[in-house]
């Protein structure tokens, strides 16, 4: 059963910008998805279909079977089952504290305080930010900052998270912090859907890829089915992930006949594989 859907959808901006041209799109529980495509392909935009914040111009948003109606009810229950960390975690946290920043989502779907607050502490230490409580967000890192905005959609217990470039901005390991602790919620059950442009990162992490351009999906497939078509990522600006990059190099211009590999550890064995078939001497 797919738990988000999006058919048909077509959004143009107030100043006449098409910015969906006919998205159609597919979570299915437990998904991790990446969308990848150019700077202005439409991937915020579509992000912001996904839980009312925009209404389409054309076309139907599903979340759990229900096509979202827009009445204020609806979209309370909607914002509850997805939750959105926007790229740029200024635009989210506001609160003077931290905890107040985590509480003010739960707090609005009117849960009593002992709740908020054991949902505040919860949150806090599933992105490993225990004792941070009573610091005020803008004197935090970046990295700091996308984890308490992270914790304050956590708080509402969404069923999917989605997040506008989670890695934007991060130093590497901060980044890969960042992926760990989105694979471990997927894990636990939370659908994800991430925008990113970090393509070495999507083949580990992501089941699913969407590839848009100019409003429109132009593929959708597993990453070895998305990083195989070499068109589809030209056409998308995007490249291959470093690894298969090298690979590709090997197979082309050392004329070795290794089979493509789209991860480090999916590399490691092929090229092993390669040896081990050539005969080649290998440490057992
Ligand atoms: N508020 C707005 N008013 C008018 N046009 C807008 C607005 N926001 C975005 N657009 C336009 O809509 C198109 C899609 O933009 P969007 O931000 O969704 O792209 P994106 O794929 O998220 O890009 P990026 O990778 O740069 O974040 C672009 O042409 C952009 O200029």
């Amino acid at each position: 059963m797919p738990i988000l859907e999006v058919n048909d959808l077509v959004y143009k901006y107030p100043d006449g910008t098409s910015a969906l041209n006919g998205i159609n799109f597919k979570a299915n529980k437990g998904d991790m998805i990446a969308i990848l495509g150019p700077n202005g392909a439409g991937k915020s935009t579509l992000f912001l279909h996904f839980n009312g914040i925009l209404k389409p111009k054309e076309g139907v948003v599903k979340v759990k079977e229900n096509p979202i109606s827009y009445k204020n009810k609806d979209l309370l229950e909607v914002r509850k089952t997805v939750g959105i960390v926007f790229q740029n975690p200024d635009d989210q946290l506001f609160a003077p504290t931290v905890a107040q920043d985590i509480a003010f989502g739960p707090m609005n779907l009117g849960l009593n305080h002992d709740e908020v607050a054991k949902r505040v502490k919860e949150s806090l230490k599933a992105v490993d930010m225990e004792g941070y409580d009573e610091k005020p967000p803008h004197h935090l890192s970046g990295g700091q900052k996308k984890r308490v905005a992270i914790a304050g959609i956590l708080a509402m217990k969404p069923e999917i998270i989605v997040l506008d470039e989670p890695t934007a901005g991060l130093d590497p390991l901060g980044a890969s912090q960042i992926m760990r602790l989105l694979y471990d919620l997927n894990k636990q059950g939370i659908t994800i859907i991430i925008s990113t442009h970090d393509v070495d990162l999507v083949p580990v992490y992501a089941n699913k890829v969407y590839l848009i351009s100019n409003g429109k999906i132009i593929k959708n497939g597993t990453p070895k089915e998305i990083f195989s078509d070499t068109e589809a990522i030209r056409n998308s600006k995007l490249r291959l992930p470093r690894i298969s990059h090298l690979i590709e190099i090997l197979k082309r211009e050392d004329k070795l006949n290794i089979d493509m590999g789209y991860t480090i550890g999916e590399a490691r064995t092929n090229l092993l594989d390669y040896m081990k078939t050539n005969k080649m001497k290998i440490k057992e």
